[in-house]
């Protein structure tokens, strides 16, 4: 499974601007041929919170066509990050993932949401797993601050998902936490991280892109600087095997005591 991940610098709170943008994104990342494209949480807007009313997509409409037709015209999976969705009573931060049929196989709306960036004042958190199945493998999608939260990844681990794909828009200062809970993610549950992060600034915090493909022995496999870039890398799912008949984790854990 060849992944690309497009880290780039989100236009605050003008989804237009952002539809042309990740057009010609995705247009140049197809030159790798990727089974995967991803993008980072809140793609659309940013987080422009304030303006939700007015920005964020209606059940998505806008944003399923725009993915769905992108993924079937070029035959690729699209974790086409998160976006604000607009639903009859309150907005999710919602990740949508769409197959190379152009199906919508998830939509997974943040769990945690993030006081530090004021989102539980105009989100509501999701309640439903993010599981999906791409080209057979099975997967599962968390958004940015979920990562935090061991036992939500573990959760869908044991359920079976064997690569864990994440959106998000991180900030400065926080480098460090990032690479070091993914890190801890793939190597505690012997599974690939593959996860993307925004670009540039908005009115209140830089970002550090940084996106991030790590293998279930943790190490990196590619890592994006703090510009603008294609991330590009390869996932062997019988390295993973490999790894779980070397450190049989599942087998040993005792989830009785636990
Ligand atoms: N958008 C987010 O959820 C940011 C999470 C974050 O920065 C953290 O430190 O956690």
């Amino acid at each position: 499974m060849k992944c690309a991940l497009i880290q780039y610098d989100i236009v605050f709170g003008d989804p237009k601007a952002n539809f042309k943008k990740v057009h010609s994104l995705i247009d140049k990342a197809m030159a790798d041929k990727p089974d995967v494209i991803i993008l980072p949480e809140l793609w659309t807007t940013a987080y422009d919170l304030e303006r939700l009313d007015e920005i964020a997509d209606p059940d998505a409409k806008e944003t399923c066509d725009f993915i769905s037709s992108l993924a079937k015209k070029y035959d690729v999976n699209i974790i086409a990050g998160s976006i604000a969705k607009k639903n009859a009573d309150n907005v999710t931060n919602t990740q949508l993932i769409f197959n190379r049929q152009g199906d919508l196989v998830s939509d997974y709306d943040k769990v945690h949401l993030f006081r530090l960036m004021n989102e539980e004042k105009f989100l509501a958190a999701g309640r439903k797993e993010g599981h999906f199945n791409l080209d057979g493998t099975p997967c599962a999608g968390f958004i940015c601050y979920d990562i935090r939260f061991t036992e939500w990844l573990r959760k869908h681990v044991v359920s079976g998902a064997k690569v864990l794909f994440v959106s998000a828009e991180w900030p400065n200062p926080r480098l460090d936490h990032w690479r070091t809970l993914l890190i801890c993610r793939a190597i505690e549950n012997q599974a690939y991280v593959v996860a993307c992060n925004r670009t540039g600034k908005d009115p209140n915090n830089t970002f550090f892109g940084h996106s991030l493909i790590i293998n279930p022995w943790g190490e990196i496999i590619a890592e994006g600087g703090e510009d603008e870039a294609i991330v590009t890398g390869d996932i062997d799912l019988d390295e993973l095997d490999q790894i779980r008949t070397r450190i049989p984790v599942f087998e040993d854990r005792r989830p009785e005591l636990y």
